[in-house]
C-alpha cells in the first residue's frame, strides 16, 4: 500500500494544476453517494418492515411518521434513489472527460519533455519507446492506476457506515465481524497485490521487448526476409508474447479472484459470528447475529471486493504510473537542452565566419573523448569536407555543429556569439542531409516540406526538388502530391536521397550540412548534384562527410580527422602532403 500510496503522491506531482483538488472531490462525492445509497437502502427496509408488520414507521432522528405520511415516505425514497442515479451519472460524466484531459495532458508533456531531451537520450531511444512513453504509459497509468484508486475512498467510506451502524445495533458482533474482515482483507492484499505488482511489471517489460523486436524486425526486414530468419523472429516474438499473455492471465484472474474469496468470506463469517453467538445465547440470539451480520456483510462485501479489485488494478498498473513519473522527472541533460531553447542574442543577417575553439566530446557514460580539442574556421559561404577512418568522429562533429550535441569543453562561435546563445536561430538556418533520408508515408511536397499537414509553399518545393535534380518524379500526373508509401518505398534510393537534398533546401540554408548524402547516388546522378550544389557555392557553406574523394576535390578546405583529433586541414594538396593516410587514398582514387 506504501508503494501504491507514494506512486500516487508522485502522479500528484505531475498532474496540472487542480486535479489533485478535483480528484479528491471526487474520491469524497463518490463516497457520499454510496453512504446516500445505503441509507436509502436502510430506509427501504424500515418502511417494509412498518408494512408487514402493519406498525406505524419510526425514522432515526424524525421518530414516528403517520400511516398516511408513509406512501410520501415511499415517494422520497424513490426520488432519492433517481436523483442520487442522475447525480451519479453527470459525476462521471464530468469525472471520465476530466480524467481524459488529464490523460491528454500528460501525453503531452511527456512529448514536450521528449522534444527537449538531449540529443543524445532521444537518439537512443526506439519508436517503440517513444509510442509507449507517450501514449501506452499514460493511459495505462490514469486508468488502470488514478481511476481505479479513486474508488478506494468510497468504498472505504460505505464499509466504514455500516460497520458503525452493526456497533450500534450488536457491538461484540460487529467486532468479530471487523476483526475476521480485516484480516481477510489484509491477508488477500498481501497475496493478491503483491503478486498483480509482479505481474503487471512482467507483462510491460515483455509487451515493451515484443514492440522493439518487431520494430527492428521491419527496419531489417530485406536482410532478415534474405536470411530467411521471419520464422526465427516469429519464434522470438512469440516467446516473448506468451510471457506478456499468461502475465495477463494472472492479472485477469488476480482481478476475479476477490470477489469469490470475499463471497466465501460471507459464508463463513455467517458460521463464525453465528458460532459465536449461539455459544453465548443459543439458538436465538445465534440467528439475530446471522440475520445483522447477513444485511450488513451485503453491503461491506461489495465495498470490501471493491476495494481490493482497485489497489489490484493500481499494483498491475504502478510500473506504468512510475513509467511516468520518471519520465517528466528532469535529468541533469535535459536541463541544460531546455536552456538553449530560447535565444538570448540575436545573429546578424549575414554571418562570415564559424569557430570551434578546442572543441572536446564524450558521450555520456563513456569518459573516452570522442572529440579531443578540434579547433577550426569555417568562412560563411566556403565548403569543407570532414574526411577520415571509420569512427574517427566525423557524424559527431556533424552533430556538434548542428547543435544536436553540445560540446564537453571547448566553443563554437558564430561571428563572435557563443553558439549556445543562438542555438534555436541556427538550427533554423541549418540544412541537414544524412546518410539515410528518413521519407515518411505523405505526399513529395509533405517531405520535401517535412509538414504532415498542407501548409508548405508549392513554388518553393518545385523549387527545391528542381535544384536536388530530382524532378523526373514530377512526371506522375498528381505531380509534387504523389504519395511516396511506407518509408519512401515507392521511390528508389537514389530519388529517396535527392528527396533529403531537397528537403534541407527547401529551408533556403545559410549552411549545407551533408552526412555522406551523395553516396548511394549513381555518378551520372551524383555528378549532377554536385554541379547543383556547385551553383549555390558562394551563398551557401557546404560542411560534408565524404568517402568518396572525387566529390571534394575542388572544396575550399578538407579536414583530415583521426581518433578524434585533427591531423591535417587545409586544401586538399596541402592535406595529401600532411597525411599520409588521406595521400594513399587520393592515389588509389586516382585524384593525384
Ligand atoms: N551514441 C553514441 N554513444 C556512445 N558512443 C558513440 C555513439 N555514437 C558514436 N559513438 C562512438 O564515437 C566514435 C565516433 O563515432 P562517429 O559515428 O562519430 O564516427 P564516424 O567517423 O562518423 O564513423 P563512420 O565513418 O563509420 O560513420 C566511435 O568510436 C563510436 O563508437
Amino acid at each position: 500500500m506504501r508503494a501504491i500510496w507514494m506512486t500516487l503522491k508522485g502522479l500528484f506531482g505531475v498532474l496540472p494544476k487542480g486535479a489533485v483538488g478535483f480528484y479528491v472531490g471526487y474520491s469524497i462525492v463518490t463516497g457520499l453517494l454510496a453512504i446516500l445509497d445505503t441509507v436509502a437502502l436502510a430506509l427501504v427496509m424500515l418502511v417494509a418492515t412498518s408494512l408487514v408488520s402493519d406498525e406505524p414507521l419510526k425514522l432515526p432522528l424524525l421518530g414516528e411518521v403517520p400511516v398516511a405520511a408513509t406512501t410520501w415516505v415511499v415517494v422520497a425514497i424513490c426520488g432519492l434513489f433517481i436523483a442520487k442515479s442522475g447525480f451519479a451519472l453527470l459525476l462521471h460524466w464530468r469525472a471520465t472527460r476530466r480524467f481524459a484531459k488529464y490523460e491528454l495532458h500528460l501525453g503531452n508533456q511527456l512529448f514536450e519533455r521528449y522534444a527537449h531531451s538531449s540529443w543524445e537520450r532521444r537518439s537512443r531511444l526506439s519508436t517503440a519507446d517513444v509510442t509507449r512513453i507517450v501514449d501506452g504509459s499514460v493511459s495505462a497509468a490514469n486508468r488502470g492506476f488514478i481511476l481505479p484508486l479513486s474508488q478506494v475512498p468510497g468504498n472505504g467510506f460505505t464499509f466504514i457506515a455500516v460497520l458503525l451502524v452493526l456497533v450500534v445495533a450488536q457491538p461484540l458482533t460487529a467486532l468479530i465481524a471487523f476483526v475476521y474482515l480485516t484480516a481477510i482483507s489484509g491477508g488477500m492484499q498481501l497475496l493478491v497485490s503483491r503478486r498483480a505488482r509482479l505481474e503487471g511489471l512482467r507483462g510491460r517489460n515483455y509487451s515493451y521487448r515484443v514492440a522493439t523486436i518487431m520494430t527492428e524486425m521491419v527496419d531489417a526486414l530485406k536482410e532478415v526476409t534474405l536470411r530467411g530468419k521471419l520464422n526465427e523472429a516469429g519464434q522470438v516474438i512469440a516467446r516473448n508474447r506468451a510471457v506478456v499473455t499468461r502475465a495477463r492471465a494472472n492479472m485477469s484472474f488476480l482481478g476475479i479472484l476477490p470477489k469469490y474469496v470475499f463471497e466465501a468470506t460471507l459464508i463463513g463469517g455467517f458460521l463464525l459470528i453465528g458460532g459465536a453467538a449461539y455459544w453465548r445465547g443459543g439458538f436465538p440470539e445465534s440467528a439475530i447475529a446471522i440475520s445483522m451480520f447477513a444485511a450488513a456483510g451485503f453491503r461491506m462485501i461489495p465495498a470490501m471486493n471493491q476495494v481490493q479489485a482497485s489497489i489490484t488494478a493500481a499494483s498491475a498498473n504502478e510500473a506504468f504510473a512510475q513509467d511516468v513519473i520518471r519520465e517528466l522527472t528532469p535529468s541533469p541533460e535535459d536541463v541544460l537542452e531546455g536552456s538553449l531553447s530560447t535565444d538570448s542574442e540575436r545573429l546578424p543577417q549575414s554571418l562570415a565566419k564559424l569557430e570551434l575553439r578546442d572543441v572536446s566530446f564524450h558521450y555520456s557514460g563513456n569518459d573516452q573523448l570522442v572529440l579531443d580539442r578540434l579547433s577550426l574556421t569555417i568562412p560563411f559561404g566556403s565548403s569543407l569536407a570532414i574526411v577520415g577512418p571509420s569512427g574517427a568522429g566525423k557524424s559527431t562533429l556533424i552533430d556538434i555543429l548542428l547543435g544536436l550535441s553540445v560540446p564537453t569543453s571547448g566553443s563554437i562561435m558564430l561571428d563572435g556569439h557563443p553558439l549556445e546563445l543562438v542555438m534555436q536561430q541556427w538550427r533554423s538556418r541549418v540544412g541537414y542531409v544524412p546518410q539515410r533520408v528518413a521519407l515518411f508515408n505523405g505526399t513529395i511536397a509533405q517531405n520535401v516540406a517535412l509538414t504532415w499537414e498542407d501548409g508548405y509553399d508549392p513554388g518553393h518545393v518545385t523549387r527545391a526538388l528542381e535544384r536536388a535534380q530530382v524532378t523526373e518524379l514530377l512526371d506522375r500526373p498528381e505531380g509534387i502530391d504523389a504519395l511516396l508509401g511506407e518509408r519512401g518505398t515507392l521511390v528508389s534510393g537514389g530519388q529517396q536521397q535527392r528527396l533529403g537534398i531537397a528537403r534541407a533546401l527547401y529551408a533556403d540554408p545559410y549552411v549545407m550540412v551533408m552526412d555522406e548524402a551523395t553516396s548511394s547516388l549513381d555518378t551520372e546522378t551524383e555528378n549532377r548534384v554536385v554541379e547543383s550544389m556547385q551553383s549555390l557555392q558562394g551563398s551557401v557553406t557546404f560542411i560534408t562527410v565524404a568517402h568518396r574523394l572525387a566529390t571534394i576535390r575542388d572544396y575550399d578546405q578538407v579536414c583530415y580527422l583521426d581518433r578524434g583529433k585533427i591531423l591535417g586541414s587545409g586544401t586538399f594538396d596541402e592535406v595529401v602532403a600532411a597525411v599520409p593516410d588521406f595521400k594513399r587514398q587520393a592515389e588509389l582514387a586516382g585524384l593525384i
